[in-house]
């Protein structure tokens, strides 16, 4: 026998080998999805990593050669994994990247997102109002402008996350108080940031929409609460976070049962000091390519600098943008925070003009 035949022949045996590893895995996988249908019912978790790696060190304490450790247990990670993959595909949930709740493989339609008279996802939407509530008159001043141009959200911010303990940290839920009595007054729906999970319940009735900002994007625990209730959220990319990651925290949401999810570039962290942020342009396109979620552009944050904010406006729609989320103050040099980058309400006016 040549050494050409002795290959073939060998060859079959392995392809023998193969089809009865791939009967074994059918079998295996069959009863593993029973075990999920029994967890289902009782409401265990799909996971038990207590048997899993009880089961690899029997496994890697058998006679194994010619595979080394290593080479079984990563053999058997892939098959542990998988399993939990077909687990989950009977509930309904994924471990499977390639199929997260926010991709387009997951729903054939854009999400659109309604909150008061707005709906993202459709035309753009625009959402003005201060970095943060001060009083009563700062927000009726701002409201009142907005409403006499047509505009249905205003934002405002109750929890300020601030790089410095020392800096105004927002007026909690008095802030609430006051976005939501101006929010009935002009017919506006509101936003404000929450920033703690144990605010969510109190500040949903206050609130149209949440806002998650972008130190907390990886807030695990606030997303997951926000999750478990259905009110629209704006969840803003962290400030370096990739696009990937960013998605990731949006499935969280999603996973909880809260579909109602927008997303919102606001700059990047990079080594240019030219602008506060780097408005990250591309991922606006990007992200609609890889997600049904609506997504807007933060123009105030993005850049930190009004005198080009009108070119970032417009650039921000013309890549697909679903809408700009921009702060205005009545008194910008007096504002308690963001005092350098608000609009005042003739800025305001004659961006809205150009844009709008
Ligand atoms: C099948 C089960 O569910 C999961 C899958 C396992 C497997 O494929 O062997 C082991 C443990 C669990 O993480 C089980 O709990 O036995």
């Amino acid at each position: 026998m040549t050494q050409i035949q002795n290959i073939q022949q060998l060859r079959q045996q392995v392809d023998y080998i193969d089809d009865e590893l791939l009967q074994l895995l059918k079998k295996r996988g069959n009863i593993v999805q029973q075990i999920a249908q029994i967890k289902q019912k009782e409401k265990l978790p799909i996971q038990d990593i207590e048997r899993e790696q009880q089961k690899l060190t029997k496994l890697v304490n058998q006679h194994i050669e010619p595979y080394s450790k290593e080479q079984i247990v990563s053999l058997y990670r892939l098959i542990l994994n998988q399993s939990i993959d077909l687990q989950n595909s009977i509930n309904g949930a994924s471990s499977d990247t390639n199929s997260l709740k926010v991709y387009r493989t997951h729903s054939q339609h854009n999400t659109k997102v309604r909150v008061g008279d707005v709906v993202f996802g459709e035309e753009p939407v625009y959402i003005f109002g201060p970095c943060a509530v001060e009083d009563e008159q700062q927000m009726d001043t701002v409201a009142n402008v907005m409403s006499q141009k047509g505009l249905k959200i205003i934002r405002g911010g109750a929890y300020k996350p601030r790089t410095s303990p020392y800096d105004f940290q927002g007026l909690g839920v008095r802030g609430l108080e006051i976005l939501k009595s101006v929010g009935e007054k002009y017919n506006l729906a509101t936003i404000s940031e929450v920033v703690d999970a144990s605010q969510v319940e109190v500040a949903a009735n206050y609130l149209d929409m949440f806002q998650v900002g972008a130190r907390n994007m990886q807030n695990f625990q606030l997303l997951k609460a926000i999750g478990r209730t259905n009110k629209p959220v704006l969840l803003k990319r962290g400030l370096s976070a990739t696009v990937d990651e960013f998605l990731h925290a949006a499935e969280y949401i999603l996973n909880e049962g809260n579909p109602n999810v927008v997303l919102c570039e606001r700059g990047i962290r990079t080594y240019e000091r030219a602008t506060r942020n780097t408005l990250d342009i591309s991922s606006v396109p990007i992200i609609k390519r890889l997600s049904h979620l609506p997504i807007i552009v933060d123009i105030t944050h993005s850049t930190g600098r009004k005198d080009i904010m009108q070119e970032i406006a417009k650039a921000s729609i013309a890549v697909g943008s679903h809408g700009l989320m921009c702060e205005v103050h009545p008194n910008p040099p007096i504002a308690l925070s963001d005092k350098n980058q608000q609009l005042n309400i003739d800025e305001f006016k004659s961006l809205y003009d150009v844009i709008c």
